[in-house]
């Protein structure tokens, strides 16, 4: 059955990983997260485990990364080492039968295009309608540009033929399960929950010899036996370029799914910034990381109505008849629940008004919790005020 080749991909992957050289710990399973034989796996601890035990280690050798960093030569981040990172991942899923890892065949084995910038033309036209926008323009819901860049570096630096789904797929595999530039086997089956999260790497990926430490994976506390093992994809212990602008439309974006809460969300185009956490009694508790204008409350409480009307005008039809995939119109509903509620949280607030936001330049990004202008790497998106 099904379920059996499941396990066998697993177990597979993680036989090689021991018996090269690498370590997996017996405390933790891989399994499917509910009983829907196709949703996707996580890790499980099947037995209690310490604060700062090891759970993996990872051989360098076993990690799929780009000719050039395989080398010790590596130049700078936009290079041909991201596209690299994607032919090797194409070439690990296309071995022969003779020669594919357990690794190669478990990135064969997941779902096909299921971020929204790999989504059918259909699928892509109607996300975009959601967000109430055109492509490439800034002046909409979150995420304001769904186009991929790797795909676009694959094409322009790798000379890589966009036409084949196969190399398509392989770089949206890279882009939900890499860690920056490496595909690291075991290391990508954690899930992410900022909440949750749990574990944390052993060795900085920049900074540490991995070819000779390999990639460690630890835990951050004590864990109780069947509890799952969570990473943070964006505020992990080396996250730092991502921790304050990458919110849960840029998590839907590039993994495919909208994250529990304490979520963050970026509203460019009303200037409005939150973090957004419950609390034990299950209620939503806004906080606004920039002080709200009414201004900007204005632009979102428009959004919602719009929302309104989106949904009155497509929840309706079917999938089909749009000439979209099922997976992409239940991800689409999901972001779309999503993004309501929390428009619908951040509009109800009663948090006072003022305009402070608006007096910033075009680089209105600032630090949390202030209104001086940020470090440049906080400046992740221009909006124009004259748009509105
Ligand atoms: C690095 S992989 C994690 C392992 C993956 N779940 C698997 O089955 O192999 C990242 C992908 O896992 C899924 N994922 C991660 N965290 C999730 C979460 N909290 N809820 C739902 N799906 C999640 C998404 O499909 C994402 O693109």
């Amino acid at each position: 059955s099904n379920s059996e080749d499941a396990d066998t991909l697993t177990s597979n992957l993680i036989q090689w990983v021991r018996g090269s050289g690498g370590f997996v710990s017996d405390k933790i399973a891989f399994r499917h997260i509910n009983d829907d034989p196709t949703a996707p796996r996580g890790v499980f601890a099947v037995q209690d485990i310490d604060d700062g035990e090891t759970l993996a280690i990872i051989p360098w050798d076993l990690i799929i990364k780009s000719p050039e960093r395989a080398a010790g030569k590596v130049h700078d981040r936009w290079s041909h080492d991201d596209c690299g990172v994607i032919e090797e991942t194409l070439k690990a899923m296309t071995a022969s039968e003779d020669d594919i890892t357990p690794y190669g065949k478990y990135l064969l084995s997941q779902p096909l295009n299921y971020t929204v910038g790999f989504w059918t033309e259909a699928g892509q036209d109607l996300f975009v309608r959601l967000t109430g926008g055109i492509l490439y323009e800034n002046n909409t819901l979150p995420p304001t540009d769904i186009d991929d860049q790797l795909i676009w570096e694959f094409e322009k630096v790798c000379d890589g033929d966009v036409t084949d789904p196969m190399n398509v797929q392989a770089a949206m595999l890279v882009r939900a399960r890499s860690d920056y530039e490496y595909m690291v086997p075991i290391y990508d089956m954690f899930n992410h929950d900022n909440g949750k999260y749990n574990i944390q790497h052993k060795f900085n990926p920049y900074t540490s010899p991995l070819e000779e430490t390999g990639y460690g994976v630890i835990t951050t506390r004590k864990i109780n036996a069947g509890e799952e093992l969570y990473n943070s994809y964006n505020r992990c212990n080396i996250c730092d370029g991502y921790f304050d602008w990458f919110g849960t439309p840029e998590v839907f974006q590039h993994y495919g799914f909208v994250e529990n809460y304490p979520q963050r969300w970026l509203f460019d185009l009303a200037r409005v910034k939150v973090e957004l956490t419950a609390q034990d009694d299950g209620q939503v508790k806004v906080k606004f990381l920039v002080p709200p204008s009414k201004r900007g409350i204005d632009v979102l409480s428009k959004e919602l109505l719009r929302l309104n009307d989106f949904a009155n005008k497509y929840q309706h039809k079917s999938y089909a008849e749009l000439g979209m995939r099922g997976l992409e119109w239940n991800s689409m509903w999901e972001y779309y629940d999503a993004i309501y509620a929390a428009l619908t949280y951040i509009t109800e607030s009663t948090e006072p008004l003022v305009d402070d936001v608006w007096a910033l330049g075009d680089d209105w990004w600032v630090q949390e919790g202030t209104t001086k202008e940020g470090e440049d790497d906080h400046t992740v998106r221009k909006t124009s005020g004259d748009e509105l």
